[in-house]
């Protein structure tokens, strides 16, 4: 029987954090470190499951902490928990693999994302419910982008008009998410890009700058402060 949150929400959020966190240095599986006193991935487990669309959560979590984090999340909200993969795709794969029948729209989610708002999981989870197949959350890119050749010698400017800056969570007509998994040969880093790859059309809705993906020691800083000018509370 799967951990459920509202039994009328018609959406299922997958949450992979089984990632170890190179980038933001030694220390324990990046999900499970802390950020003003609890794990990454409770804060964003959090603010997934305030979103009223929300009928169940899957996290794969890092395999040797399958039990910590079922426990870890038992407070939090009712959620499944499932051993995630050595790449981010398997991570969601296997959390795929664990949404029972009848939810109709999925959502891809990084745990990373600890800041993510509920209404961002909302807007997302309602154009897909509005007709698309593939949503993404985008910024717009604000530095200036260069192209350069491996000795790091300019080869041109890109317009970055026609640039966007990524985020999660990711949202998808299940069929369209599951096909495309199935199809998938090489690792990709987003799941949208797993639906472009088979020829599917991925749409854009405005991101937000609270869903900035906790990579490295600088965005921890920076989530602290937001944290901290939000009084702990969640947008
Ligand atoms: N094998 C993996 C790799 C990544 N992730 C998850 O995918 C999300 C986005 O990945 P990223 O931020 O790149 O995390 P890491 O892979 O942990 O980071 P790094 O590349 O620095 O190790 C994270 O919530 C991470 O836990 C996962 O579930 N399984
Ligand atoms: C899915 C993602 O968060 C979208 O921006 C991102 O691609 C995760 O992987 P990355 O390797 O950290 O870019």
């Amino acid at each position: 029987m799967t951990a459920q949150l509202n039994p009328r929400g018609d959406v299922a959020v997958l949450v992979p954090a089984a990632g170890a966190g190179v980038r933001l240095g030694a220390g324990a599986p990046k999900a499970l470190r802390p950020l003003a006193g609890a794990p990454l991935l409770v804060h964003a487990v959090r603010r997934v499951a305030l979103a009223p669309s929300v009928r169940c959560v899957v996290v794969a979590a890092p395999p040797a902490e399958v039990d910590a984090v079922r426990a870890l999340l038992a407070p939090v909200a009712p959620v499944t928990v499932v051993a995630g993969g050595a790449e981010r795709q398997q991570s969601v794969a296997a959390a795929l693999a664990a949404v029972p029948a009848g939810i109709p729209i999925v959502l891809v989610h990084d745990a990373a994302r600890a800041l993510t708002p509920p209404a961002l999981v909302e807007a997302v989870a309602a154009a897909v419910r509005g007709g698309a197949d593939a949503v993404i959350p985008v910024l717009p890119v604000i530095d200036t982008i260069k192209e350069v050749d491996a000795a790091g010698t300019v080869l041109g400017t890109v317009d970055r008009a026609a640039l966007r800056a990524v985020q999660t969570p990711q949202g998808f007509r299940r069929t369209v998410l599951a096909a495309a998994h199935a199809a998938a040969t090489d690792p990709l880093t987003d799941d949208a890009g797993l639906v472009e790859k088979a020829g599917g059309a991925v749409l854009c809705v405005p991101g937000s700058e609270l869903a900035l993906k906790i990579t490295r020691p600088l965005d921890l800083l920076i989530a602290e402060a937001l944290l901290a000018a939000e009084g702990g509370g969640v947008a």
